[in-house]
């Protein structure tokens, strides 16, 4: 049953309405009462898309294109997505765009810290500003063959570190992002154990830039991984890093050891 409060919305009742009011008051809050059942009944529609039954919303890609990409990012994007699309058949291609969601996971158990709440409510880190173009926007290529990938990175307003420049942090983020996808498509689920990060230019803020990452060598569980920052002709480095990623079972990552 839908409660009263939710239909008549800003305590709008029908008998309050027909009591003593001249006509056109009434007719006034009638269409007010007609919004309010309206914009209810948009209410209860936005409540279920939101609800955590895994299979009723197609999730946002924020790897496509969108109105706040610069020229250079589309232009740099278009380049390797037409890599995409060289071999005919889908299994030889050699580079493969990554759709990227804002959750790792729709809804997960098992883990000793999170209540069901804050799982419901956890958002990747680099996607959780809905806003287009303020923060990370970015999209990955992976060579799987080549095991190396490239990331098309935009720096919004809201990384601001150094006036006019992208915070270092926010530079380490998307490093430790693209090394970890880079790793865990290699792979399956690793977690980052080391990482060194050399800032050799910094990179203004709304600029976009390319991070190249490649998978150095294996040992076992542990993945040796490289990544350099360049501005989109690559005449320019920002900066460098190596990282190790280890990989782990899915109850490590879930804080439960199985
Ligand atoms: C799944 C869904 C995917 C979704 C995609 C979303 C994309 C987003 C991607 C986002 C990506 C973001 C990613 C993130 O942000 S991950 C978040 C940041 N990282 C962490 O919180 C990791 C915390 N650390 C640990 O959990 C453990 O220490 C790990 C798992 C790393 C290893 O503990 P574990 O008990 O399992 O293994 P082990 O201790 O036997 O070590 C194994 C081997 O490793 C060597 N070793 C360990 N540490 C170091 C070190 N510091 N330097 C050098 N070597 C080190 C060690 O000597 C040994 O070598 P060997 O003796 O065998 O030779």
């Amino acid at each position: 049953m839908i409660p009263r409060s939710l239909l008549f919305g800003r305590g709008l009742a029908l008998s309050h309405a027909f009591s003593n009011q001249n006509a056109s008051t009434v007719h006034q809050q009638l269409s007010m009462t007609a919004w309010n059942l309206r914009s209810s009944l948009r209410n209860i529609r936005t409540l279920s898309l939101m609800s955590l039954w895994p299979f009723n919303v197609k999730p946002r890609d924020f790897s496509l294109p969108n109105a706040s990409w610069r020229p250079e990012m589309s232009k740099a994007y278009e380049y390797y997505n037409a890599l995409c699309e060289i071999e005919g058949d889908e299994k030889r291609r050699l580079w493969r765009k990554l759709p990227s969601y804002n959750r790792v996971l729709k809804y997960t158990t098992g883990g000793v810290y999170l209540s069901k709440i804050i799982q419901s409510k956890a958002r990747l880190f680099t996607r959780n500003i809905k806003e287009p173009g303020a923060a990370f926007e970015y999209v990955v290529f992976m060579n799987k063959q080549e095991k190396r990938c490239v990331c098309v990175f935009q720096a919004g307003h809201l990384l601001e570190g150094p006036p006019g420049h992208v915070h270092g942090g926010a530079v380490a983020t998307m490093i430790d992002s693209v090394m970890g996808t880079l790793a865990g498509y290699m792979s399956g689920p690793v977690m980052t154990a080391n990482l060194n990060i050399n800032y050799r230019s910094p990179i203004p803020l709304g600029s976009v830039v390319l991070l190249h990452s490649a998978l150095d060598r294996v040992e076992g569980r542990k993945f040796f991984v490289t990544c350099r920052v360049t501005s989109t002709d690559e005449s320019k480095l920002h900066t460098e890093a190596t990282a190790l990623f280890v990989s782990v079972n899915v109850g490590h990552l879930f804080g439960t050891r199985f």
